[in-house]
Order: structure tokens, then sequence, then C-alpha cells
């Protein structure tokens, strides 16, 4: 069964602002899944949608098989969220927030004691127990605020951008701890990142979507190859003008969009093969200056900048 299916879904707010417009996509049980997209593409919209909190205004979308409009109860039953503004009672100990939470879904004292035990060994909870949690590190609350949601040991957790204002540190923990959730609970993972590398580090699937529908799909090894080809990496010499240079390449006809990194342009192109020979041709008779020039390995980043960046827009 797929654990989140949604087939043509579209919100339209009272303002008449449409949000999501005739999005599909689904997500596979036990699978870290990543949304991606510039600010306003639809992503909290979203999640709101398959969390319940909204209604949508077409389209069907399904959680674990039931439908998001008649059987929101028992979805709530199936779902966990942890949002961005964190949860805790800075009040109570680390153990009477999971307690807390586990009265919310009723379960039993013992089931409550194991899970609660379980979930602070493997989220590496035990050597905070006896500290305050107004001295715990944003880190670790986060942490906490994860472990306190899988109480209830959900099919699905949503976390919405769980490493945002991280250290690196902090943040290559957390993803350990993502992994975890899904290789020992077997929890299916829905979350939303800024992060590039966050995604390309943790995700089995990746999707972009923009302007409320999805643009692409895929494992983020078949996102990156799917660019492999239509990269090409410019590194001019200091005395060529950067702004100069990419009004120019972006005004070709074959070039689809650039970034530029101080000295190094990305163009992103149609055809790897013949655009890099007609490209290299055009610069030798413009006689630009570079010291290199070749078709690169792209990051996600290039991925997500060749898909959501319009023709001529340089980041
Ligand atoms: N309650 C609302 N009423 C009217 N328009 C809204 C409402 N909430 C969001 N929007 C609009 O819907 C569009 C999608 O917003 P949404 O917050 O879902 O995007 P997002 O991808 O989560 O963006 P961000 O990354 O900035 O959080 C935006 O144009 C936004 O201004």
């Amino acid at each position: 069964m797929e654990a989140i299916s949604i087939n043509n879904l579209s919100k339209v707010y009272k303002s008449g602002k449409k949000a999501l417009d005739g999005l599909s996509l689904t997500v596979k049980e036990s699978e870290i899944f990543s949304l991606l997209g510039p600010n306003g593409a639809g992503k909290s919209t979203l999640i709101n949608i398959l969390t319940t909190y909204l209604q949508p205004t077409a389209g069907k979308v399904s959680i674990m098989g039931k439908d998001v409009c008649t059987e929101q109860k028992s979805i709530c039953c199936l779902i966990a969220c942890v949002a961005q503004k964190e949860s805790i009672d800075n009040h109570l100990s680390l153990k009477e927030n999971m307690l807390f939470q586990s009265r919310l879904y009723k379960l039993d004292t013992a089931t409550a004691n194991k899970r609660m035990d379980a979930l602070i060994a493997a989220f590496g909870l035990k050597e905070y127990e006896k500290h305050r949690i107004a001295a715990y590190s944003g880190g670790i609350k986060r942490r906490l605020d994860i472990a306190m949601s899988m109480m209830s040991f959900p099919k699905i957790l949503f976390l919405d951008e769980p490493t945002v204002g991280m250290d690196i540190e902090s943040r290559k923990a957390m993803w350990d701890i993502v992994k975890k959730i899904k290789d020992d609970f077997g929890t299916t993972i829905f979350l939303t990142t800024h992060y590039l590398e966050e995604a390309d580090m943790l995700s089995d699937t990746v999707c972009i979507m923009q302007d409320g529908h999805q643009l692409v799909q895929d494992t983020p090894e078949n996102l990156r190859q799917h660019t492999h080809q239509n990269t090409i990496r410019i590194d001019l010499d200091s005395s060529e003008n950067q702004r100069d240079f990419g009004n120019w390449i972006s005004d070709l006809q074959f070039v689809r969009g650039i970034r530029q990194e101080q000295n190094t342009v990305y163009a992103n192109i149609q055809n790897a093969a013949q655009d890099f020979h007609i490209l290299n041709q055009l610069m030798m008779d413009k006689q630009i200056r570079y010291s290199s020039i070749g078709i690169v390995t792209p990051s996600l980043d290039d991925v997500f900048l060749s898909l959501t960046q319009s023709k001529g827009r340089s980041v």
C-alpha cells in the first residue's frame, strides 16, 4: 500500500489564491520523502492538508488508504507532525514531557514506559534526563520534540524543516536520527527542507514543486543523472567581467539558465554533447578568457535550479 497518494489536488484560499494546482504524487511506505520548492510553492498548504488541518478544494488524497476528507479521525491516529515551533513544556522533565504525550494518545502505563525507554535510547537522550530542559541546546530540544511525537508510534511522521537554524554537527546528528526512525521503527517520513544537501543525504525520493504543482519526483541519484548531461561549468579568468559574461551566456538560445559563484558559471543546457562544442567555439570566437570548461557532476542544487529557475535569471 502507498503511505500517501495524492491525485490532482487543488487548494484555493478564500482570497482566491490558488496555492495547489493539480498536484499529484505518491509516497511509498517506510521511505524518507523530501519535499522541496521555492518560497510560496505550496509546501505548507500541502502539509496542512495531509495532516487534516485544511480541506482541499478538489482532488483526492489518501493516507494509508484513508480519505483525508472523510476519515480524519482514523488518519490522526496514524500520523504525527513535528512543526517548526517546539511543543515541549520547559517546566516538565524530559520523561514527564514524553509521558504527557502518551496520555494524549491514551497509552497504558506499561506501554508508555516501554516506548519511552526505547525512544530515549534510540534518540541518544539518556544523558540529558537529569538536566533541566531549559538548559538544552536547540538541537537536543528538537530531538526531544521528535521523540515525543514518536510516542504514538505513528505510521507517518511529518517533519517541517527539522534542521533549520542548526549548526552542521547538530544537523548531522539529526540526519542519523531520521534514518534511525525509518530503520528501527519502519516509519514513513515526509519532510520539507530548504537544504538540498539534506534532501540528498536522507531521501529515498525527492519531489520538487513550484506554483502548486510537481515539477519532478525521483530518487536523488536519478535526479543528478538527469542533470549530469546538462550542466557545463566554466571557470572564468579573473580579468573577465562576470556580469557581462552572465548576461551574454544567458542570452544564448540553447542555455536554459545559469548559476554564478564568483568566477565560476554553471550553465544548464539542452544537449551537453552538442552544445558543449558550440559554446566552446563561441567563447573562443568572442575571445573570452577562462581557465577551464567542462561537463560536471551536478549537485541537487543544480537540479533544483535547472527546474525552478527561469531562463536568464542567475542566483
Ligand atoms: N491562508 C492563506 N490565505 C491566502 N493565501 C495563502 C494562505 N496561506 C498561504 N497562502 C499563499 O499560498 C501560496 C503557497 O503558500 P505556502 O505557505 O503553502 O508555500 P510554501 O511553499 O510553504 O512557502 P514557504 O517556503 O515560504 O513557507 C503563497 O502564495 C501564499 O502566499
